[in-house]
């Protein structure tokens, strides 16, 4: 079948390779002409692994190209899937102008009647909103559907290929049947809902997600305080299946483009609703706390910080991925320099010296060993595999005194790493 997306970023790119395989036809369109352009080249503007090698097999087969939006002067397929983005606003909730944009450009270039598919995150009652905004207003009865993603940056073909689940909201019978028709290859369990419900779906996961990683982090500061181990704590409570051993890995908390944005947004929602959702802003309160502590050890350890040399490992927002978005170590680089330490920082795939206009004063080094000369201090903010195999009795030998190691991921062996001579703190480790 011929299927549109509109935005190429992470979700829309994955999207459109993902049903591509699934051996449909697809044209990709974005607004930005560069990442058009690099892609129309079969160049990578993000990193995921093996998108890249994806992009170029169904291009050559035909089943894959790219377009600028303004390019196409109608839309002539049955389906369009919308994964633009939906930043947050300065008040917290989510910026739906990409969204509005792209459904007026469906609407205005449709040529017959069409399901439009939305997987970009969304507030609940937004599809309604659309619909009568938009759909209702059109020259043909199109169908709305709301298909939220919930894939993972750094394993997202993992994700796109084998989903815990596939949610699937419409409110019409004819309009969700046909779009789960579109994923008949993937074996998933496919729930079906109201558009507003599959809405709220996406968000839900999210917000509990975040709810779990604020949880354990609460958890681990107390064990810092009364002389627990987290990881003991982790492996205890994790037998009982209804608590899950996943997502509960304490560290300077959580980033990247969606659980921070989604969970303001979640919070924003239950605000104008007339509802003060506590527990959401517990959630985001102490993840914002979260990333102050590398800076509070290194206050108490070292008193001023101005001068000192600080080395920090990682800047994308975890692992396996290029992207920076609300990544902690933005705002611990940011802290400490205006502080006045000096900071080298360095990460396997961000370049921050291109993409990073945010650290203006940090030097982003080649690799560890220019990154680590030197220091007073490291700070782990990425557990990218590099720094976990790191040989760290070398590394010991490039740092000086005091040698502190702030392992903001709880990736490293505090025993091991502290017989090395480091001074070594994780979060909820300290009794190690
Ligand atoms: N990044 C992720 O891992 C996940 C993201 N999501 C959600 O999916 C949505 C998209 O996220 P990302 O892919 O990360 O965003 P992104 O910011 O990487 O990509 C969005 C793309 O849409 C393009 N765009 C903007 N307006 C457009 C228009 N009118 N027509 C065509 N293209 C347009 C932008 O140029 C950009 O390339 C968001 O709502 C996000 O919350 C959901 C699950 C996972
Ligand atoms: O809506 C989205 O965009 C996506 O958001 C998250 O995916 P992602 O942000 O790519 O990455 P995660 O692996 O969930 O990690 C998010 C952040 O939480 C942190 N985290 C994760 C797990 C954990 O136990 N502890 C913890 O601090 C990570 O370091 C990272 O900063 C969700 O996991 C996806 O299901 C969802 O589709």
């Amino acid at each position: 079948m011929k299927i549109i997306i509109l935005g190429l970023g992470y979700v829309g790119l994955v999207t459109a390779v993902g049903l591509a395989n699934s051996g449909h036809e697809i044209t990709g369109l974005d607004v930005d002409m560069n990442k058009v352009k690099m892609l129309q080249n079969e160049n990578m503007y993000i990193y995921e692994h093996g998108l890249e090698e994806l992009v170029k097999e169904n291009t050559k087969n035909g089943r894959l190209a790219f377009d600028t939006l303004e390019n196409i002067s109608c839309i002539d397929s049955e389906v369009v899937f919308i994964a633009v983005g939906t930043p947050s606003q300065s008040n917290g909730s989510a910026d739906l102008s990409q969204l509005k944009n792209a459904i007026e450009h469906v609407v205005d270039k449709a040529k017959s009647p069409l399901t439009i598919v939305v997987k970009s995150t969304v507030p609940p009652g937004t599809g309604k909103k659309i619909k009568e905004m938009y759909l209702e207003k059109a020259s043909f009865k199109h169908s709305y559907v709301s298909n939220p993603e919930f894939l993972r940056e750094g394993q997202a073909l993992k994700d796109w290929f084998y989903p815990d689940r596939i949610v699937i909201g419409g409110d019409d019978r004819e309009a969700t049947a046909f779009i789960s028709d579109l994923y008949k290859d993937i074996k998933a369990p496919i729930v079906i809902s109201d558009v507003t419900t599959a809405e709220m779906i996406k968000y839900a996961s999210n917000a509990f997600l975040a709810t779990k990683i604020s949880f354990i982090n609460e958890i681990a500061n107390l064990s810092d305080l009364t002389g627990a181990n987290i990881d003991g704590v982790v492996q205890g409570i994790s037998h009982d299946p209804r608590i899950s051993g996943s997502f509960l890995r304490a560290g300077i908390g959580y980033g990247g483009s969606c659980f921070p944005k989604d969970v303001r947004a979640l919070d924003f929602i239950s605000t104008i609703n007339g509802h003060s959702f506590e527990l959401l802003k517990a959630v985001i309160n102490v993840n914002n706390r979260q990333r102050l502590i590398p800076i509070q050890i290194l206050r108490r350890e070292m008193g001023l910080l101005s001068g000192k040399k600080i080395a920090v490992l990682g800047l994308a927002f975890k692992p396996n991925t290029d992207d920076i978005r609300e990544a902690p170590s933005i705002e611990i680089i940011n802290l400490l320099i205006g502080e006045g330490a000096a900071i080298k920082a360095y990460d396997p795939i961000v370049d921050g010296t291109e993409k990073n206009f945010y650290y203006q004063e940090a030097v982003f080094t080649k690799n560890v060993w220019e990154t680590v000369n030197d220091a007073n201090a490291i700070i782990l903010t990425t557990e990218w595999d590099e720094f976990v195999n790191l040989d760290w009795f070398e590394v010991y030998k490039y740092t000086q005194s005091p040698h502190i190691i702030i392992d903001g991921r709880n990736v490293l062996q505090p025993r091991l790493i502290n017989e090395i001579g480091f001074k070594y703190f994780g979060i909820g480790r300290s009794c190690v």
